[in-house]
């Protein structure tokens, strides 16, 4: 049998008393990309900070790529290519284009920074036309561009991507999702979280329904899973934005 390149196991996540994520289990194949999807406090940025260092699992393990993930420092896992987009935006808003590009590159070595630097201004020309602008002053699509941009620079074996759609123009989230497209035939992993549900099942191979820290139901993301995904959640999932 094949070790699965993300194995989620008994993962479980609480806060004090307060457990968010009560050991739910998953497993993804290389180049695989699953979308986690369910209503507010359900725990999947609970599940996406786990993968990124920042919480630490109560219980559970969180193996990627062979290694396991709850013992590993956010730095540790950045630079094993594992790259994660926070809810909100994971720039840098004082400083230039250029400046948060800059930092995306320090997670590389340094012979394959300018490719990548190249890399981020192919995926996204707005942002090359807008290197010496300060990230604030942006509008919110550029600096989601911006945090995606960074993101996929690294040339990660894993995305993380929590919520990048949240109160983004349809024009913003379909560049942002193209340019996501265009990174995959590369075999780049993703877990994607999102509350545009059907833009996540379009997109992914498969979906996770959690609720209230369990996994309510998960499968492949076909054209049965937007009826089944809504009969689980109804409401519950309107998109916000
Ligand atoms: N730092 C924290 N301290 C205490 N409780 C927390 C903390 N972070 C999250 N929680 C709680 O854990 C539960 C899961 O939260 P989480 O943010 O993971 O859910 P979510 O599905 O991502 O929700 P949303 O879609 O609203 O972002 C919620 O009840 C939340 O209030």
């Amino acid at each position: 049998m094949t070790t699965p390149f993300v194995a989620v196991d008994g993962l479980t996540i609480a806060y004090g008393d307060a457990v968010a994520v009560d050991g739910i289990s998953f497993d993804l194949d290389q180049g695989e990309c699953l979308a986690i999807l369910g209503p507010n406090g359900a725990g999947k940025s609970s599940v996406a900070k786990a993968f990124a260092g920042l919480v630490k699992p109560a219980g559970g393990s969180l193996v990627v790529d062979g290694t396991d993930l709850a013992d590993r420092r956010p730095d540790q896992i950045a630079r094993s290519r594992i790259a994660y987009l926070p809810e909100g935006r994971g720039i840098f808003p004082g400083l230039t284009v250029a400046e948060n590009v800059a930092l995306g590159m320090r997670v590389l070595p340094s012979g394959e920074r300018a490719a990548a630097e190249a890399q981020a201004y192919e995926l996204f020309p707005v942002l090359g036309r807008r290197r010496k602008q300060t990230a604030a002053t942006m509008s919110g699509g550029e600096q989601q561009m911006l945090a995606v941009a960074r993101a996929l620079m690294t040339k990660p074996k894993l995305l993380v991507a929590d919520e990048v759609s949240l109160g983004l123009a349809p024009m913003v989230i379909d560049a942002i999702y193209e340019a996501w497209a265009s990174v995959r035939s590369t075999g780049l992993t993703m877990i994607v979280i999102e509350q545009y549900v059907e833009k996540a099942l379009d997109f992914a191979d498969r979906a996770l329904v959690l609720r209230r820290g369990r996994v309510l139901w998960t499968g492949a993301a076909d054209g049965a899973a937007d009826h089944i995904v809504h009969g689980y959640l109804g409401n519950d999932l309107a998109p916000q934005a």
